[in-house]
């Protein structure tokens, strides 16, 4: 008999289902068991059942399928069912066997307060029969939706901030820049017609996978809050420039935004081109999967379109990407795009017009199949990264960033450091928006802004970052970095100078010393570096970018060391400020490596480390010193081929 799975209680209890399993085990009637009737093929959530488990389940299947069910949604807010085909291989299901199925995992969903979208069905593996794919996803409620976020590159005009007018307002560009002006945040970028920062457009899906976003008839603008209140996933855009002038303010938006996903734009007729290459080799340094669009299709000759696929193939295929090309051209195509896509290896490759809207279509199914790529650390102590500043009137000094562990709550104090002597302050949440929307609490993945009580914004820079009073925290001048050097005109030298990326950081350090004597185009080493400015708060493990003018080296960082403060000009009424400032009455500075209870204790910590960094600065003579020597030796720049090797360093 057909379990009625309306009358099914709703089980969310892993202890029932391990009850399930002893039963099992002592020869209990309790039949097949769940890892029986379901299993994750890996990959993006994708889930086999048994294929006949749908058709009719007992009371016992249907309650253990609901139970998985739930589970699933927990971790991720979403999960893709294949329907009628076992994880053996074993496929394909008559009409009526599917459409019982279906019906059921649809009542499954409901009861759960989730809705199923059919991605394709199609003939079993044998030819006979047939399977479905369907989405399961969350019904959004208040601010509970999944959020992932997409970098935008490509080279100049490739047409990135017009796709995503396009993308987020619903209406097609006229190829003049009608569709990008909704979106440039300076006037010298309406302008000039080119993005200069890093900008953040969202496009919200609901459970049933449908665009949420509605612009206003008047203005055209979005308003995020009804998008967030409406979506069940939110996908946030960081559109980047394209302009190498703005290579800088790019990097900080690959490192300092953490993207799940790299969107590398395009232009069909003008092809791989300036910056492509470039921004393609940064996502591979970094680890964010790539998938491409190639837009403008509309105005490009068949010939030159198919020119510019096979450079883009050849690239993508070369030694230096060593990815797998696919052309998306059905939405079969897309689904099985987003199932692997996880894999980091599959490159997707899109076809659009932001003119005609041709295939636009498809990248929207994509993209509501896409999923966040980092993992819960909700029960971790908290810890924000700040990567913007503002001075909002009426509320005072905001923060922007990401919450990269644990839950920041309203009114919680956090400690926020280090300031330039590696200190870290206490600072209470006055309130927190997240995609504008005012919220009472942020996890980790989100990103969000909060308004600090008591702060001036003179005082915050991009790169500290904001963390549970129970973690203590240590700011560090040095550290060890395993590098790989993927251009240099010359050679690096120790003394040499450059900018480090690192997440939201973004300072200039010097080389200390090598485990090489120099280090030209291709060379991996161990290299000792030095903040020039401030020390920083960081994590073995995190990728890192170092880079001065065309001069680039990926890599991570290996080991923390804890350095003397260098030879900095310190200007010291300034220090003495924000010792001051530093220590509000009743608050303690929570010196970096000192617990809070230390500092208590040492009332003249402070005073000490500025004397401290006094001495060194009489001590100490190194200025900003350049170690490159020029050579005749010519060296490939193309990005690309060396990213490979990148892959050996991390
Ligand atoms: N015909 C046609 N024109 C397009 C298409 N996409 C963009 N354009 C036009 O291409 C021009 C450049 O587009 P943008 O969106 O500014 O390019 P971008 O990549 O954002 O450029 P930067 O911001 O400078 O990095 C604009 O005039 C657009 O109207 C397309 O699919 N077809």
């Amino acid at each position: 008999m057909s379990a009625d799975v309306n009358q099914m209680p709703i089980i969310n209890d892993q202890n029932m289902i391990s009850e399930l399993f002893v039963k099992r085990a002592n020869g209990s009637a309790v039949e097949p068991s769940l890892r029986q009737l379901v299993a994750n093929s890996g990959g993006q959530s994708l889930i086999h059942f048994q294929r006949k488990c749908l058709v009719n389940p007992t009371d016992e299947e249907a309650i253990q399928l609901t139970t998985h069910l739930v589970n699933r949604l927990e971790e991720s807010g979403e999960t893709i069912y294949l329907v009628g085909c076992s994880e053996s291989g074993e496929s394909g299901l008559s009409e009526d066997e599917l459409n019982a199925s279906v019906a059921n995992l649809h009542r499954l969903a409901d009861k759960i307060d989730s809705d199923c979208i059919v991605l394709r069905r199609r003939r079993g593996d044998s030819g006979v029969g047939q399977v479905a794919e369907y989405l399961v996803r969350k019904r959004a409620k208040s601010n509970d939706f999944q959020e992932v976020r997409v970098a935008v590159v490509g080279n100049v005009d490739a047409g990135k901030s017009t796709l995503l007018g396009v993308l987020t307002h619903g209406e097609l560009d006229n190829g003049r820049g009608l569709a990008r002006q909704r979106l440039f945040r300076h006037k010298h970028e309406m302008e000039s017609g080119r993005t200069s920062s890093v900008g953040n457009d969202i496009l919200g899906f609901d459970s049933k996978g449908s665009v949420v976003n509605k612009p206003d008839a008047h203005g055209g603008h979005l308003d995020w809050v009804k998008i967030c209140e409406a979506s069940s996933k939110v996908i946030t855009f960081i559109d980047l420039a394209g302009h190498e002038r703005y290579l800088k303010t790019t990097i900080f938006g690959m490192t300092g935004h953490a993207p799940d996903y790299t969107m590398l734009m395009v232009g069909a007729n003008a092809g791989v081109v300036g910056m492509t290459k470039e921004h393609l080799g940064l996502a591979l340094a970094l680890n964010v999967p790539v998938f491409v669009v190639v837009t403008k299709i509309d105005m490009c000759p068949h010939n030159v379109l198919q020119n510019t696929l096979k450079l883009l193939q050849r690239v993508l295929k070369s030694a230096g990407c060593r990815k797998i090309p696919v052309m998306v051209q059905s939405e079969d195509d897309v689904v099985i795009a987003a199932t692997n896509f996880a894999t980091e290896r599959l490159c997707p490759i899109f076809q659009v017009s932001n003119v005609s809207g041709d295939n636009l279509n498809l990248l929207r199914i994509f993209l509501n199949l896409l999923t966040p790529r980092t993992a819960n650390h909700d029960k971790e102590a908290a810890e924000f990264q700040i990567d913007d500043t503002y001075s909002v009137p009426g509320v005072g000094t905001v923060v922007s960033g990401l919450t990269l562990k644990g839950v920041v709550r309203l009114n919680d104090v956090l400690y926020l450091g280090p300031d330039s002597l590696g200190h870290f302050s206490p600072i209470a949440i006055k309130s927190i928006h997240r995609k504008r929307m005012p919220v009472k609490e942020v996890r980790s993945g989100q990103t969000a802004s909060f308004a600090l009580k008591k702060m001036k914004r003179s005082d915050i820079r991009k790169g500290m970052v904001m963390l549970s009073p129970t973690l203590n925290p240590q700011a560090y001048w040095e550290f060890e970095g395993e590098i790989l050097v993927l251009h240099h005109p010359t050679t690096i030298s120790a003394r040499y100078q450059a900018m480090v990326h690192c997440g939201s950081i973004r300072q200039t350090a010097s080389i200390l010393s090598m485990s090489r004597q120099c280090l030209r185009t291709g060379d991996k080493a161990i290299v000792h570096f030095r903040f020039i400015k401030n020390p920083e708060y960081l994590h073995v493990g995190t990728r890192m970018v170092f880079r001065e003018g065309r001069t680039k080296a990926v890599g991570h960082i290996s080991k923390l060391l804890t350095g003397v403060p260098p030879n900095i000009n310190i200007n010291k009424s300034k220090t003495k400020k924000m010792l001051r400032q530093s220590m509000p009455t009743g608050q303690t500075v929570l010196t970096s490596g000192a617990t809070q209870d230390e500092n208590a204790v040492d009332g003249e910590n402070q005073m000490d480390t500025e004397n401290a960094v006094k001495s060194q600065r009489n001590v100490r003579n190194r200025g900003r010193h350049r170690g490159g020597t020029r050579h005749n030796k010519n060296y490939s720049t193309d990005t690309t081929e060396i990213c490979a090797e990148t892959s050996t360093v991390n």
